[in-house]
């Protein structure tokens, strides 16, 4: 994965100067749109641009099954993950409808179903069929995880060869919620039982016994868990790694990212671990109700901008953040100017 080496671009002082210059001069109290503000400054710096927009938005979803499944870890049954797809191919799932409402282009990816499905409309590029159970063995072998990362590289070219203005990537996978705790407690050295979660809606009961599953998991493995990459590959699952792969190209070339929930966010903790370069280039979309959520955004040092009790995946929080963030350009863009508007300003 020799393209990992590849430096991140820092986005652009100058620019973020002059719309924070720019800001300043509009007819509205001074931070008045709040963070708002911040976002259209992020966004010219990172596009270059005195006039930034979104208005292209690329959706790659990233499908892959988990052999921690069998732990009995998720609410539901794993061929529930090859039956989403389905539906995503046949335009029913939350992420469809929200991916028209923005205009989005939308493509799902089976990074490592189980069985592979026969369905026009799913682009194949899979790691594996489904990992292995992680409480038992490493999830995936090196080759895997080169294999699924560079899944992720590959959605980012479709979408820049579409001259998508922005990149999200959603992730579906029954028991994912297990993996990115696992990822995240080792990532931040903390005990499984300070981050577990419900998932897809266990019990109290149940999210013990998976507190459990994880803390054993991550002493059974503690010798190898050296570096971020060993980490993914042991503990992680197809479609996380494509987002890590997915979010580090996508920061190589320019292309800002939307950041959905709890798994995506642990995944853009991983691709942080591996180059911090890459935080420049993220949006965080929401906080979502999945209980490690929190905690891993405040590790990561940022804001998200909604907070709905969301805990959908799929990338469906990522794309309900898009038209706040059109909205923060829009302003930027149009607004006037004390000047323009002849308004006194002292
Ligand atoms: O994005 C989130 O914050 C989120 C929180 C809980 C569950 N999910 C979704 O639910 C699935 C994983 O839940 P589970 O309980 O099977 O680990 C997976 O397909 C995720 O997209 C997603
Ligand atoms: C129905 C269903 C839809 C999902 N979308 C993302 N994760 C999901 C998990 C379930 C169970």
């Amino acid at each position: 994965m020799n393209w990992l080496a590849t430096a991140i671009p820092s986005s652009d002082r100058d620019y973020y100067q002059k719309a924070r210059d720019r800001q300043a001069q509009l007819t509205k109290p001074p931070g008045s749109l709040g963070m708002l503000e911040e976002i259209a400054l992020r966004l010219a710096a990172l596009q270059r641009s005195e006039t930034p927009s979104v208005d292209h938005v690329w959706v790659s979803v990233f499908a892959a099954d988990h052999g921690v499944a069998e732990e009995s870890v998720s609410a539901f049954p794993q061929v529930v993950t090859t039956e989403m797809v389905r539906n995503f191919v046949n335009q029913g799932a939350a992420i469809n409808v929200l991916s028209r409402y923005v205009r989005a282009d939308f493509e799902v990816i089976d990074v490592g179903l189980i069985e592979a499905i026969d369905c026009q409309g799913v682009v194949v590029d899979r790691a594996g069929n489904g990992t292995a159970n992680f409480s038992e063995q490493a999830a995936m072998t090196c080759e895997q995880l080169e294999k699924a990362m560079n899944a992720g590289k590959a959605a980012v070219t479709r979408a820049l060869h579409q001259d998508a203005r922005l990149f999200i990537g959603g992730e579906m996978g029954i028991a994912n919620t297990t993996s990115a705790t696992a990822l995240a407690a080792a990532l931040l050295a903390i005990d499984a039982v300070e981050i577990t979660g419900a998932g897809t809606g266990l019990t109290e009961a149940q999210v013990e016994h998976k507190t459990e599953v994880v803390q054993s998991s991550l002493e059974k493995h503690q010798s190898v868990l050296e570096s971020p990459l060993k980490i993914l590959q042991y503990l992680g699952g197809f479609e996380i790694a494509a987002l890590v792969g997915a979010y580090l190209y996508a920061a190589q070339q320019r292309l800002p990212v939307m950041v959905d929930g709890f798994i995506a966010t642990v995944a853009a903790l991983s691709a942080v671990s591996i180059n911090p370069q890459v935080k420049d280039w993220l949006f965080f979309a929401h906080c979502s109700h999945e209980k490690g959520h929190r905690l891993v955004l405040r590790a990561l040092e940022v804001r998200p901008i909604l907070d709905l009790d969301m805990r959908l995946g799929e990338g469906s929080g990522a794309v309900a953040a898009v038209p706040l963030i059109q909205m923060a350009c829009r302003l930027h863009n149009e607004m006037a100017t004390f000047a323009q508007a002849r308004i006194t300003t002292e």
